[in-house]
């Protein structure tokens, strides 16, 4: 079985007024390879608030994580926007700043209505950088494009030489098995429903992208490696773990304030408050959940 990719979504690093502080991303690099064992990250994606983000900050998040991910990191850097246009001047960046991979959601203020209208709006993207590998970013519950990936994907190579693959966000497994089995070996399917990573790692998941990983990524790690060797107890034991943290978090109100916050709170990092319109959480109210966290991993 080929290796299988763990990559973190990067929380966006703000100072207290909500500018980008670049430079905890140094220190970000050295946490997730260091201390979580994540080598792969997914940058300005929605964990990273892209969308709350003007295209000039997003072209200084990205070159800052490229230039100080070299030689330790691979840096897939998101560059969907509502914007064509935005889109393409990020993709151009990306070639710029040596970024490993693109990734592209679909667009959502107007959405495209069918497979083969997303298909040539990927394509578009994929022109301003044709030589980087291309994944399409599928998670219809945040774009609303409910479009099947299998559909999005099919016959993409004629018009992506470089399509690699997906970042396959949304819990349609039936959808996730048509892609694996509908596509050619060398493309990766990077699971994004980090509550469920191992049902995805059974449907063929080449690996996961998700934003836990960047405080549960040596225990995710671990549940893949328990998958790859044939040990099932121990891979469904490792996530029913995340499970419980996870449905810990809900019953606080689990979102992206939520969840850097409890970045925060496990890493150290000064990451700052999310952007608004998503709300700053109280350190407190995730003492409960760091808390919980310490309980059900005590250590990596
Ligand atoms: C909507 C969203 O942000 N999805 C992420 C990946 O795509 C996941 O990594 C989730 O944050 C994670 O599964 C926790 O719910
Ligand atoms: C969670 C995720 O994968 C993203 O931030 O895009």
């Amino acid at each position: 079985m080929a290796d299988k990719k763990l990559v973190a979504a990067t929380f966006t690093p703000f100072d207290s007024k909500c500018e980008v502080n670049l430079s905890q991303i140094g220190p970000y690099i050295d946490y997730l390879t260091k201390r979580q064992g994540v080598k792969s990250v997914f940058v300005n994606g929605t964990t990273g608030e892209s969308l709350s983000l003007s295209v000039a900050e997003r072209k200084m998040l990205a070159e800052e994580w490229c230039k100080k991910a070299k030689g330790k990191m691979e840096v897939i850097v998101h560059v969907g926007c509502m914007s064509l246009k935005d889109s393409q001047e990020l993709a151009r960046h990306a070639v710029e700043i040596q970024a490993d991979a693109i990734a592209v959601m679909a667009p959502f203020f107007l959405k495209p209505k069918t497979a083969e209208a997303l298909r040539l709006y990927l394509q578009e993207v994929a022109l301003a950088a044709p030589i980087l590998p291309f994944y399409y970013y599928h998670i219809p519950a945040i774009t609303g494009v409910h479009v099947p990936a299998r559909d999005v994907i099919a016959n993409i190579q004629e018009l992506i030489p470089m399509f690699r693959g997906v970042k396959f966000s949304d819990t349609d497994l039936m959808d996730l098995g048509q892609c694996v089995s509908s596509s050619p070996p060398q493309w990766s399917f990077l699971y994004g429903v980090d509550e469920q990573l191992l049902a995805g790692l059974a449907m063929g998941a080449d690996g996961a992208a998700g934003s836990t990983y960047n405080y549960l990524g040596c225990h995710a790690n671990k549940l893949i490696a328990a998958f790859k060797n044939c040990d099932l107890d121990r891979a469904r034991e490792i996530q029913f773990k995340l499970q419980e943290l996870l449905s810990c978090a809900r019953n606080f109100g689990f979102d992206l304030g939520v969840n850097k916050q409890l970045m925060i709170n496990v890493s150290g990092l000064l990451l700052g408050p999310p952007r608004l319109p998503v709300m700053p959480c109280p350190p407190s109210n995730v003492q409960a959940i760091a808390k919980k966290y310490l309980e059900i991993f005590p250590e990596c």
